[in-house]
């Protein structure tokens, strides 16, 4: 059976519109004007940290406000749920290759309370035998930490890595896993520089590609 790890935002659920909503709400408490939908989709892949500076440097807040708004920022994270869908397929893939025997666990740079309260709110968590956010472990993707220690939650069995960006791609790469590309996320890269094994833009194509 095989070991599959799943990255979160872009690749399970469509979570921008509520991540957007949560920074337009940071940016009105600080009197900046908003942001796009597809600028937020183009600030998200590398967690909290990496998407308050993009939002910093597009609105141009300083450095020194860094810390205090990533905090503010984090704890609106957990209420940024209620726009947040599961793409197409998802839950019935996911049925599938857990009914199939596979163990499946989430690798995502978003923080694991925030990733904890929308997989919840979507009623996806027991799916998932092992959860790491990008504020689990010392260091997030692309470092390869967050995958081989995913991987050794999950106990033996060939390995596969499901994501939609260049950051999952480059995980994979340095964890020296097979990465699957699902290509309707928030990736910027053409898919076919990203080195995925198989890509797929529809789940129900997921477990045929892993079996
Ligand atoms: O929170 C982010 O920036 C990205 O999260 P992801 O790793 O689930 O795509
Ligand atoms: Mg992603």
């Amino acid at each position: 059976m095989t070991r599959i790890l799943f990255d979160l935002d872009g690749t399970l659920i469509d979570s921008v519109p509520d991540i957007h909503a949560m920074a337009n709400r940071l940016l009105d408490q600080e009197g900046k004007p908003t942001v796009s939908l597809a600028e937020v989709r183009s600030f998200v892949g590398s967690g909290a940290k990496v998407l308050i500076e993009r939002l910093r440097a597009a609105r141009g807040i300083p450095d020194s406000e860094q810390d205090r708004l990533h905090q503010t920022f984090l704890g609106l994270y957990t209420e940024a749920v209620h726009l947040t869908q599961p793409y197409p397929g998802v839950i019935d893939a996911l049925s599938t290759l857990k009914a199939t025997g596979h163990r499946l666990g989430i690798a995502t740079n978003k923080p694991e309370n925030a990733a904890r309260a929308v997989l919840d709110h979507l009623a996806l968590m027991p799916f998932f035998d092992v959860m790491i956010g990008g504020d689990s472990l010392a260091t997030h993707k692309p470092d390869p930490l967050m995958l081989t220690e995913g991987y050794a939650r999950l106990g033996d069995g060939p390995m596969l890595f499901v994501g939609d960006s260049e950051i999952d791609a480059a995980a994979a790469r340095n964890a020296g896993v097979p990465f699957l590309l699902f290509t309707e996320g928030y990736r910027q890269a053409p898919a076919e520089t990203l080195g995925a094994l198989a890509m797929f833009s529809d789940y129900m194509e997921l477990p045929r590609l892993v079996m």
